[in-house]
């Protein structure tokens, strides 16, 4: 075939694209442009032994595509730290491929895995050697992406070129390079059982369909004549950028369409040749078609069908003479497709070697693929060259029975591998095995044990427990409410025990108090026998008192136990002082607790209010009044029990003990009685000396004449002040008391009294003058120039009205409950109402309710 002068033109001498046979190229490059002597080709056999594998098998598994990388992160391909073997996991299990080398893209990029598995290769072919790479695998593998790289990567391709003619240009190194080393390179394409040279176009017409749309020129057809492609173009040249630029073209011009597994799928197998004149070598590059089959392809279409099915062929012949040479057939198929018949020198030339790179997408989806495509190069691995290659057009002479022991020897071989392989399997087998069954056995234990502690003991256990631990509960509970039932019993024990202990002493202390007030009876009985008719009266009055007082007692009152509870646990006692004022308006004094100490002993001490029961006997002389204790008027106080307010500090227990006896009495408003009894004591001076005199003389005279008629005590130096409310709608007008004071005494002395009287209540009033049409108030500031006999009179006294500030409520003296000493209040045998009832006739009539409806007991306060 006639080089093309065209192509030939334009390109320097470097790169000339000549069509011309292979055998001629060859010779020409050789004789013309290599001023070394080729490598002895027996030195290369020596590299050669026979026996050894040509096919080295390399794995390559590409990257997770994009989109599977994150569903994916595990990958079902597992390598061995080695390298060597790489294991496919299953749902069922696991196979391991040994390989000559695996990789994987994502730990080395192109660069890496081309130093590591490639580059030695590619020198040999600098130094003359033959070496093959095919790329085999499914498509969308990697096996372009492998061979011709991308844009940031270069492939084995451009590497290759980059290696055998150096990185530098011609101009800088032009002289070495000229001199040195230059390639011829041809680009062939195996389509549809065809052979194209890439190199070349027609110019314009088309093959049809699967051409590229963006080619130049339709693609040449070649012929294949022996091994070798008829007249196909090559590309001589120095220069490694130039000539990958060459190829970058046509390589874009390769049949490629979007299969469903990959968007660019190449629908052919790419060939590169590449010579190294100089030396001899060859350099044949091969990207293979993808491996699939026609349904995994999604080809639709009975033409589309036949292009894959086409494009298997050249796989599947491939398969076969890789099967054939390592079954050592005596016939390799060679001839069953185009792709085979340019691949033969490299199967059968004993200096050449095939570096299978078997590429692995990590996709699950893709195992089924990845396991032929490793299936395939395990055999591939186990192809074994004799010591004599049955080459039969170089070696005519060679024996057949030579060739066929070789054969036998390289049988033996491979089965001796396969057997050794097998009997590893079947060992890891039986260890799995074994391994699988101590697991079963530890389950089946683990199961037992499970079993036999899920049993009813562990239920029995259980309850056992539970109750053991109700019944300590409940002991405890027990226990404890036995604890608590006797701590009751003793605490109620105790207390009992200390009633009765206070009841005993009460009631040795009343007992005291009878002897006492026997002895007083007596005494009394006495001095009324010496002081004659007039007392004569009064002795039998204070017998019966007395007589009426040891009933009272001698009862055993229950209510008197609780007064004298209460006041025990008082801690402000509060006593009484009792001062006697003689009509004279003169302070008798104070009845101090020394006295009554000393009239009365330790354990008991009466405060006693005076109470005249003798109206009849108020015509008395007056130059008697200080012998006798006729009419003696009780002023009532409260005072706290301190010792600083007594002249002579008291025994602590002692005054407390009297007062709680006081107070009994005084509750009970019998120390009145008493006191009617008891000669007066003179007042202590220090106490007199208190009192302001003027106001000495107003409060002698005035006296809260409770229980004694009014007119009583009516003499020309006092007068008698019947102080009441205001009777309205509201208030009925109730009694408040009566005063007697001084003939001179004025309204505001009278408010001083009251206010004193009514101090608890704090309740704020003006006086009426009564008999005022008007019913006027008396202004305050006027109440100093008013005296109290000024006021109207009623029943020998005078009436002082009060009316209540505004807004103010009089409070009822009354006690709102009544108290707990109800019982004891009902005996006395003296009340308003039946000393008024005496004298109803007497007074006026609307003072006598308010009269009969003030209890004595209401106006003593505590
Ligand atoms: N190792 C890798 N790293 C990054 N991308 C890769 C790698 N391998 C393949 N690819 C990408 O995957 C896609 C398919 O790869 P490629 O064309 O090389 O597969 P193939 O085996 O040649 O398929 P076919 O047989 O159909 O031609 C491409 O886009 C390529 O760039």
């Amino acid at each position: 075939m006639a080089p093309t002068p065209s192509s030939s033109s334009k390109l320097n001498h470097a790169q000339v694209r000549t069509p011309v046979s292979n055998s001629k190229q060859r010779c020409l490059n050789f004789t013309r442009n290599n001023p070394h002597p080729s490598p002895n080709p027996n030195s290369l056999a020596k590299e050669n032994p026979p026996g050894e594998h040509p096919v080295e098998v390399i794995g390559r598994i590409r990257n997770h595509p994009g989109d599977q990388k994150e569903k994916n992160p595990i990958s079902f391909l597992q390598i061995t730290p080695d390298n060597k073997t790489l294991r496919v996991r299953a749902d069922i299990g696991y196979r391991d491929f040994s390989l000559d080398g695996i990789s994987s893209s994502e730990e080395e990029d192109l660069d890496a895995f081309y130093q590591k598995f490639v580059q030695s290769r590619i020198n040999g072919v600098k130094m003359g050697a033959k070496c093959t790479i095919m790329m085999y695998g499914p498509t969308g593998s990697g096996k372009s992406h492998t061979m011709f790289g991308c844009s940031k990567q270069p492939g084995i391709v451009y590497r290759s070129l980059k290696d055998i003619l150096g990185d530098h240009g011609e101009e800088e190194n032009g002289e070495k390079l000229g001199v040195g080393t230059f390639v011829q390179v041809a680009v062939l394409e195996i389509y549809n059982e065809e052979i194209y040279d890439l190199l070349q176009s027609n110019g314009g017409g088309g093959f049809g369909i699967g051409w590229p749309k963006g080619g130049s020129g339709s693609k040449v057809k070649l012929e294949v004549m022996g091994k070798k492609a008829k007249n196909a173009t090559f590309i001589s040249g120095s220069e490694a950028g130039k000539i990958s630029k060459e190829i970058q073209k046509v390589e874009k011009r390769r049949t490629v369409k979007s299969t469903l597994c990959n968007d660019r799928s190449s629908r052919s197998h790419c060939m590169i040749i590449l010579d190294v004149p100089t030396v001899g070598g060859r350099l044949m590059l091969v990207d293979m078609a993808g491996s699939e089959n026609i349904d995994q392809a999604g080809q639709v279409g009975f033409e589309a069908k036949m292009q894959t099915a086409k494009i298997n062929q050249g796989n599947i012949a491939l398969k076969r003479v890789v099967e054939s040479i390592a079954n050592g057939d005596s016939h390799v198929p060679f001839r069953d497709s185009k792709l085979t018949m340019l691949l033969q020198d490299s199967f059968e030339d004993d200096q050449s070697k095939i570096l299978m790179i078997l590429c692995a997408s990590p996709d699950p989806k893709e195992i089924h693929k990845t396991i032929c495509t490793l299936e395939y190069g395990a055999k591939a691995k186990c192809i074994v060259r004799g010591p004599h290659t049955p080459i039969k057009d170089k070696n005519e002479d060679s024996s057949s029975a030579v060739i066929l022991g070789s054969r036998l020897a390289a049988m033996d071989q491979f089965i001796h591998k396969l057997q050794m392989e097998n009997k590893q399997r079947e060992k890891e087998r039986n260890e799995a095995r074994e391994a699988l069954l101590k697991k079963e056995k530890e389950v089946a234990t683990l199961q037992a044990l499970l079993e036999c502690k899920g049993s009813g003991v562990t239920e029995d256990e259980i309850n056992s427990k539970v109750n053991e631990r109700t019944r300590m509960l409940k002991m405890e509970l027990d226990r404890k409410l036995d604890e608590c039932r006797r701590m009751n019993e003793e605490i109620f024990e105790m207390e009992r025990r200390r009633m009765e202990e206070r009841i005993l002493q009460q009631q040795e202390e009343v007992e005291v108090l009878r002897r006492r007030l026997q002895e007083i009876e007596f005494e009394l009985r006495n001095s009324k026998d010496a002081n004659g008719e007039q007392n004569e009266a009064k002795d039998l009055d204070g017998s019966s008192f007395a007589k009426r007082l040891i009933g009272i007692y001698g009862d055993e009152v229950p209510g008197m136990v609780k007064s004298m509870d209460l006041d025990m646990g008082d801690p402000e006692p509060f006593t009484r002082e009792v001062k006697q004022v003689d009509k004279a308006g003169s302070l008798q004094g104070f009845l101090n607790h020394d006295d009554f100490a000393s009239q009365f002993g330790t354990k008991a001490g009466l405060s006693t209010v005076y109470e005249e029961e003798e109206i009849e006997e108020e015509e008395e002389p007056k130059e008697n009044v200080e012998d006798e204790e006729v009419e003696k008027v009780i002023i009532e106080e409260k005072r706290v029990c301190s010792s600083d307010n007594h002249s002579t500090p008291v025994n602590v227990s002692d005054s407390s003990r009297q007062l709680r006896i006081q107070n009994i009495f005084t509750l009970c408003g019998h120390q009145r009685e008493l006191s009617q009894q008891i000669r007066t004591p003179p007042p202590s001076k220090a106490m007199h000396e208190t009192i302001e005199p003027h106001w000495s003389s107003v409060m002698a005279a005035a006296s809260l004449k409770e229980n004694q008629n009014p007119s009583d005590d009516c003499t020309d130096a006092h007068i008698e002040v019947f102080v009441k409310w205001e009777a309205t709608k509201e208030n009925t007008g109730k009694f408040i008391t009566t005063l007697k004071v001084i003939k001179d005494a004025t309204l505001a002395d009278l408010r001083k009294l009251i206010e004193i009287y009514l101090a608890a209540d704090n309740q704020a009033f003006t006086f009426l003058v009564l008999g005022d049409p008007t019913g006027a108030p008396v202004q305050k500031e006027h109440e100093a120039t008013l005296r109290a006999s000024q006021l109207p009179k009623c029943n020998n006294g005078y009436l002082a009205c009060l009316r209540p500030a505004k807004g103010v409520q009089i409070i009822n003296h009354l006690p709102l409950t009544p108290l707990p000493l109800t019982p004891l209040e009902n005996k006395l045998p003296l009340t308003p109402s039946t000393r008024y009832s005496k004298q109803g006739d007497e007074l006026s009539p609307e003072l006598s309710p308010h009269l009969s409806t003030t209890p004595f007991i209401t106006v003593r306060r505590h």
